[in-house]
């Protein structure tokens, strides 16, 4: 946090929580919160003073204060990057500078002599009181105007200064409606049609007016008017319209009005099943004692309706709600659902609205519009004042960290958290459990309830293991796919069942190769190879973006033989259109997802059978429910077990379940088929047997063993640089100086990351192990923060990056 100064004449505007700007060096001007108002001066630095207070009302309150302070701590990052992501880009103003003409200048008896462009400038001032840089190049038809204002400047004919501008813009309609004298008075009314005979096209525009608007009836209504596109129908002449408002009859005015859009609630929450009322009595017994509750649904069991419930009582008790998924792939159809039940007293927030929708939901959520809302990891920074329940679904998924920039936090913890401020209750939902949640639970930290049985006639699908090794060596692999997978999706074709295909790889294959000299496209930034993306003809880094051409032959030896390797899913796509030319095929992935309603498109045409076989990433592993899904194929199962980190057996078991949960949610049964080069995998067994708790405790043991949490906690530091012996001595540097903290823990490496180089930077890791008792984990990150900042103070590591990751996922 940083101190300024509060001017005089400011100081009765001063509020905690409200919006301040502050000029920082000569141009820029930055955008702060009062958090604290007091009478200490900073020692290291001169206050700076505020320029001028933004808010009347905070935008921001005491408790949204406190809780950035949490997580600036626990993540060991500046309260300044916590608040960067928690407010929506339009709160925060942006600097424009403006060109005045300077009043003291006599333009006459001018020091020194101007030449043509600047007269133009000049004489551009005389009739407009300011100009913008774009203005300039306007006015002179060049683009670089600075040195021409420079010596404007310099000769003391105009002032450049700084307008501060506000970025969000409220979207403002133009309306119609009738010259309210008309509305009052039917004998006027009359006269115009009167007037209006033989124009019948302008009065069929009048009539038609009236026919939506009883003028009479409900003056109300004409008050508001309509929009032009709702006034004209097919066949109306907009020419008719003007001439209908230049004779006065009709009047245009402008109004503001909201960017989301208005539904209407449609039906009442569901009646729940014998089950899932049990759970949901069970719930709310256990939040008489516990803050936080584990709800364990098997995919399918219904746990939407539960929440809807629950959702529905908070609210009516007169709390907030908060519901949080983890990835707008999801939220699309489950915003849907909800809006069904909550209309659109329900804020809906993510990262695919723009910045002036963002700011409508964070000041509709200030100022009571907004009382529930649903949304990604960000939505835990808006301003909510009396939170009574969060909701996290899918509390497994590892898309609730982030992971760039700074804070680097867990929101499903950081959830936690903010419902302790707000004395709220948390609800934790999944039909995979995170290891994390199901230890609290076990543990007794955290409210337990389990859902065994899927909704209705409903039942968990079967799972066939198709043995890629055997296919092949019998010759039955055809472009990669098994027999087995290619009888079962036919017969879901055949009797107009729907087919999902995952496979967590983008773009076509992950990468070519020289088949004479083993070349592999690499990037020139990052130590990774690249994917082959067949659309776009293009090799393209999935870590930073660069992008070239595909080669036509080897750039290490000239040969042709260049061939691609492995399977992305817009090879598969392409795969499956030559296995079944009969099937309609889709694919969902980043690539296919990109626009705003990417998403919606492709889950709309889904549902509504215009696909037959829908290919995906993660994307379409979780939350998805069609009811004419029976065939689920997992691609590369493989692949899923090959994360190189601690969590890959939790992972795999996770994503498996919630793959193959999207099988056979109505009557028909579900199949599920894997394909795999290991039918025999221990992971396997635990998986189709649905055995969650044997494979908890089994993975549980190693991670006790090898010191893994839950059993401590990790925090990971990355040492960056663009030189790699620099960053190799940082990184060694920074690990002798931690291992002298006194404080129970393992420290390891520091070692060349996974991913070497990103960007052109190198990057070393240390992994430390921290014992979960008393204060260790804050005097470790006191220390850690001493450490980091005594080491950038050595020239030789001026320019080295050290990231902090507490809780890694
Ligand atoms: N009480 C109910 N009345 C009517 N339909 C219900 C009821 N409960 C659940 N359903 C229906 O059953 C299906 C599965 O429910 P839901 O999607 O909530 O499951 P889930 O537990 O969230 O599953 P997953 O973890 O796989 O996402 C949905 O189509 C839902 O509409
Ligand atoms: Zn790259």
């Amino acid at each position: 946090m940083f101190t300024y100064k509060i001017p005089r004449n400011l100081s009765s505007e001063i509020q905690i929580g409200a919006r301040v700007i502050v000029q920082f060096g000569r141009k820029k001007i930055l955008t702060g919160i009062i958090g604290k108002v007091h009478n200490k001066a900073p020692q290291a630095y001169e206050a700076k003073p505020i320029l001028e207070v933004l808010d009347e009302r905070p935008s921001v309150n005491p408790l949204q204060i406190r809780f950035w302070a949490w997580m600036a701590d626990y993540y060991c990052c500046h309260i300044g990057e916590v608040m960067h992501a928690a407010l929506p880009s339009g709160l925060r103003l942006s600097s424009e500078s403006k060109i005045q003409a300077n009043p003291d200048f006599d333009r006459e008896n001018a020091a020194y002599p101007l030449d043509e462009r600047e007269e133009k400038i000049l004489d551009a001032l005389e009739n407009q009181k300011e100009l913008t840089y774009e203005d300039c190049e306007k006015i002179l038809g060049i683009k670089t105007v600075t040195p021409i204002l420079k010596s404007l400047v310099a000769k003391e004919a105009i002032l450049i200064f700084e307008k501060v501008q506000e970025k969000y813009t409220p979207k403002v309609e133009t309306r119609i409606r009738l010259r309210e004298d008309l509305a009052k008075d039917k004998n006027a009314l009359e006269a115009i049609f009167e007037q209006l005979l033989g124009k019948e096209k302008q009065e069929s525009i009048l009539l038609k007016y009236l026919r939506d608007v009883p003028v009479f009836q409900k003056p109300e209504l004409n008050e508001k008017g309509l929009d032009k596109a709702t006034i004209l129908e097919e066949g109306d002449s907009e020419s008719s319209l003007k001439t209908l408002i230049k004779n006065g009859i009709f009047e245009s005015f402008k109004v503001t009005v909201n960017r989301l859009q208005e539904v209407e609630p449609e039906r009442v929450p569901a009646q729940l099943s014998p089950s899932q009322q049990e759970a949901m009595s069970q719930i709310k017994a256990q939040f008489e004692e516990k803050q936080t509750l584990l709800l364990h649904g098997i995919t399918g069991s219904g746990k939407t309706e539960i929440y809807i419930q629950l959702i529905q009582e908070v609210l009516e008790s007169g709390s907030q709600v908060l519901l949080l998924l983890p990835e707008i792939a999801l939220t699309t159809q489950i915003v849907s659902r909800l809006q069904e039940v909550f209309g659109s007293s329900m804020g809906v927030y993510h990262s695919k609205y723009s910045d002036n929708e963002r700011v409508e939901v964070w000041n509709g959520v200030l100022r009571g519009r907004f009382s529930f809302v649903v949304g990604v990891r960000s939505s835990i920074f808006l301003p909510f004042d009396s939170l009574g329940l969060i909701i996290v679904d899918e509390e497994h998924e590892s898309s609730y960290k982030q992971f760039d920039p700074a804070p680097r936090f867990q929101a499903r913890d950081a959830a936690i958290m903010l419902a302790y401020f707000h004395q709220a209750k948390t609800l934790l939902g999944s039909a995979t459990p995170s290891f994390e949640s199901f230890y609290n639970a076990s543990q007794g930290k955290y409210g337990y309830v389990e859902l065994k049985y899927r909704y209705g006639e409903s039942e968990l699908p079967d799972y066939f293991l198709a043995d890629l090794g055997a296919d092949r060596r019998k010759n039955l692999l055809k472009l990669d796919s098994t027999r087995l997978l290619r009888e079962k999706i036919q017969e879901a074709l055949d009797k107009n069942e729907q087919v999902l295909i995952f496979q967590n790889r983008r773009g076509y294959a992950p990468y070519i190769q020289c088949e004479d000299c083993g070349w592999t496209g690499e990037c020139v930034q990052c130590d990774v190879s690249l994917t082959y993306h067949q659309f776009t003809e293009e090799l393209r880094c999935h870590y930073c973006g660069y992008k070239e051409k595909i080669p036509t032959s080897c750039p290490a030896c000239g040969s042709t033989q260049l061939s691609t390797k492995g399977m992305g899913t817009e090879r598969i796509e392409e795969s499956l259109s030559l296995l079944f030319p009969e099937a309609r095929m889709g694919r969902m992935d980043l690539d296919t997802t990109r626009n705003k309603y990417g998403y919606q498109r492709i889950l709309d045409e889904f549902g509504s059978g215009q696909l037959d076989i829908l290919v995906g990433t993660q994307m379409i592993t979780k939350g998805l429910d069609f009811g004419r899904v029976t065939v689920v194929g997992i691609w590369d199962g493989d692949r899923i077990l090959n994360f190189p980190d601690f969590r890959a057996g939790e992972r795999a078991f996770q994503q498996i379940t919630q793959v193959a949960g999207r099988a056979g949610r109505r009557s028909e049964k579900g199949k599920v088929i894997i394909q795999t080069r290991n039918p025999d995998q221990d992971i396997f067994t635990k998986v189709i047997a649905g055995d969650y708790d044997s494979f908890f405790q089994q993975e549980m043991v190693e991670r006790r063993n090898f010191f893994y949490p839950p059993y401590v906690k990790l925090v990971k530091i990355t040492t960056r640089h663009a030189d790699f012996k620099t960053a190799e001595k940082a990184a060694i540097a920074l690990h002798r100086e931690m291992a002298q903290i006194a404080v129970k823990k393992i420290v390891l490496g520091p070692e060349k990351a996974l991913i070497g180089r990103i960007k052109n930077q190198y990057q070393f890791e240390s992994l430390i192990k921290l014992d979960r008792s008393g204060a260790t984990q804050t005097t470790f990150k006191e220390k850690l923060a001493e450490i980091t900042e005594e080491l950038q103070a050595r020239p030789e590591f001026r320019s080295v990056r050290w990231i902090v990751d507490v809780d890694p996922s």
